[in-house]
């Protein structure tokens, strides 16, 4: 169980530098399913920090209630409304999206869990499955085999445990990862601190990052840079390292000026532009 180190190094490999010809047509559509009543916040986020990672078009796909609170909190981003009004019960859409997001703040109403399963059984796009999308396929193991080869899944420690079972180890959560890695084919970035990567039986270790990011919706801004990625053409594996690397340099970038507590959310989203400055400065 050697990790391999995500570093400066193992970024610039993977890292993709803007084609000065390249226009927002085909710089990536990001689709961001998410948000219920009370968790408008968690789509807001996820779906911003898709836009500030880079891909050319972002939507957001939302609970009516929200239409307000995103399209005047986010105006660069597109939206679209389910039937109803306080969570997602139908995903339809006539946009063609490189990538899709899916999780943060869609709570778990029995109607939600039937727009969830629709969407795996057509869905033909790179796609992350965060928060209580992982919730909702804990409990209906059946829909993993579902899943393209690749799909990306984001979860916290709790989520983790839904997902595969408790451990008595470190040794014993990263084995039961990589099982279940290889039986259904999937990209499982075990977030924490620090955040490992699991592709198969290669296991990757995250080295930005501190506990500034302990704070509400730090993962959910994750799960829109990730998705962004995806969108911009980065293989999922690359995605999600190049993804959490970032995500985590926000917070190394920003803590002289935060300090541990004051860093939100909001303040991932703030710093991705000096994250990749970073890099590019290296490339
Ligand atoms: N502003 C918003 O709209 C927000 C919405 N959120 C959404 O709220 C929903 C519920 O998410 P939660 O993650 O809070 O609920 P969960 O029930 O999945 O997770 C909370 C539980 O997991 C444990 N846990 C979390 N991180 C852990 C770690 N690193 N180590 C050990 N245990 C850990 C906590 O102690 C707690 O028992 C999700 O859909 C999420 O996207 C949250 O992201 C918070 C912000
Ligand atoms: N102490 C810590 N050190 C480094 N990273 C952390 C720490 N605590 C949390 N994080 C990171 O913050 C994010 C939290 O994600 P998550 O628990 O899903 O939050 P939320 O659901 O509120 O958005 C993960 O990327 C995790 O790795
Ligand atoms: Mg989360």
């Amino acid at each position: 169980m050697n990790p391999i180190c995500i570093d400066k190094n193992e970024i610039l490999k993977r890292y993709k530098p803007i084609d000065k010809h390249t226009h927002k047509g085909i710089q990536g559509h990001a689709l961001l399913i998410g948000g219920s009543y009370g968790k408008m916040g968690a789509a807001c986020i996820s779906s911003k920090a898709a836009l500030k990672t880079g891909c050319g078009l972002v939507t957001a796909f939302i609970p009516k209630c929200g239409y307000e609170i995103v399209q005047i909190s986010i105006p660069e981003v597109m939206v679209l409304t389910d039937v109803q009004e306080k969570f997602i019960s139908n995903i339809t859409f006539d946009i063609v999206p490189q990538a899709i997001g899916i999780g943060p703040g869609i709570g778990q109403e029995l109607a939600t869990h039937k727009a969830f399963h629709e969407l795996l059984k057509t869905n033909k796009v790179p796609l992350v499955i965060d928060a209580d999308a992982l919730n909702i396929l804990s409990q209906n193991k059946s829909w993993l085999s579902l899943l393209l080869p690749k799909t990306i899944l984001t979860p916290h420690p709790k989520e983790l445990e839904r997902l595969i079972g408790k451990w008595n180890s470190e040794e014993e959560k990263i084995t039961k990862a990589i099982s279940f890695s290889k039986n259904y084919h999937l990209v499982i970035v075990m977030k924490g601190a620090p955040t490992h990567i699991i592709n198969g039986d290669i296991i990757y270790e995250n080295s930005t990052g501190n506990a500034a990011l302990a704070t509400a919706g730090s993962g959910d801004v994750l799960t829109g840079m990730i998705t962004s990625l995806l969108a911009q053409s980065y293989e999922p594996i690359n995605a999600a390292i190049v993804g959490v690397y970032l995500h985590g340099l926000t917070a190394d970038i920003a803590l002289p000026e935060t300090g541990y507590q004051s860093f939100i959310a909001s303040d991932v989203i703030a710093n991705i532009g000096k994250a990749y400055l970073s890099i590019e400065n290296e490339a």
